[in-house]
């Protein structure tokens, strides 16, 4: 699957609502583990792929400047629309920005995210985001998203499973392929491992993966 049919894929999803990976509450795995990150009240966080989640409304609470980027206008509406906020919107050359207090997303695909138009990142929360792209343009994301904001401290949440039981989206990412797409630049450490109750959907033993990534030392 290339750039241009993932976001086709994704649009579609949208507009028939089938967002069953959208949690009506900040995610537990991000309140207990961001402190892992160190990062100080006012950082900038970054929250690729971020739907509609109502982690970038917790963030903002802890006193963070957040920063969202998310393909489907429907969903950056919604997002906002729900608390009742009408934000201000920008152009971002090929993206929109939308802004309110200290979020901002941009709708628009993230592989057309310059680092120019994001500014500057102190950390990175990547939940559902990695493991929602298949394994073409799951390595490309992770470049794309060095790219942007260097090494900065991220937490990252994963699935990992047997791929042959499962098609996916969600997509298994294990640690090796992890090491491959971060070990260059990052020590990966493992903060907390659990089963998915039930299995993923259902249907195929998993378990669910919180990863500090924390530059190298000399890579940043
Ligand atoms: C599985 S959802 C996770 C959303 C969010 N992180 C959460 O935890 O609810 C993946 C999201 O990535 C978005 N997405 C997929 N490809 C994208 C791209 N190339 N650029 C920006 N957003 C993308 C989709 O529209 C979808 O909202």
């Amino acid at each position: 699957m290339d750039v241009k049919s993932n976001a086709v894929f994704w649009q579609e999803k949208w507009e028939r609502g089938e967002t069953g990976f959208h949690e009506p509450q900040a995610n537990p795995l991000l309140t207990r583990h961001i402190a892992a990150l160190d990062l100080p009240v006012g950082a900038r966080v970054f929250v690729p792929l971020c739907g509609m989640s109502q982690d970038m409304v917790w963030l903002a609470e802890q006193g963070f400047h957040v920063t969202g980027c998310e393909l489907s206008d429907i969903a950056v509406h919604r997002f906002f629309s729900d608390f009742g906020i009408t934000p201000d919107i920008v152009d971002a050359g090929p993206l929109c920005c939308f802004f309110a207090g200290n979020i901002r997303i941009f709708a628009g695909n993230i592989f057309a995210l310059t680092p120019d138009l994001l500014g500057p990142m102190d950390g990175i929360y990547d939940r559902a985001a990695l493991i929602a792209l298949p394994e073409e343009l799951r390595r490309a994301y992770a470049a794309h998203l060095l790219s942007l904001t260097g090494p900065v401290p991220e937490l990252l949440v994963t699935l990992d499973y047997d791929q042959s039981c499962l098609k996916g989206p969600p997509f298994s990412a294990n640690e090796a392929f992890l090491r491959e797409c971060y070990g260059q630049v990052y020590v990966l450490t493992l903060l907390e491992s659990r089963a998915v109750e039930g299995g993923l959907k259902g249907r195929c033993p998993a378990s669910e993966n919180v990863w500090r990534l924390s530059a190298l030392p000399g890579s940043s």
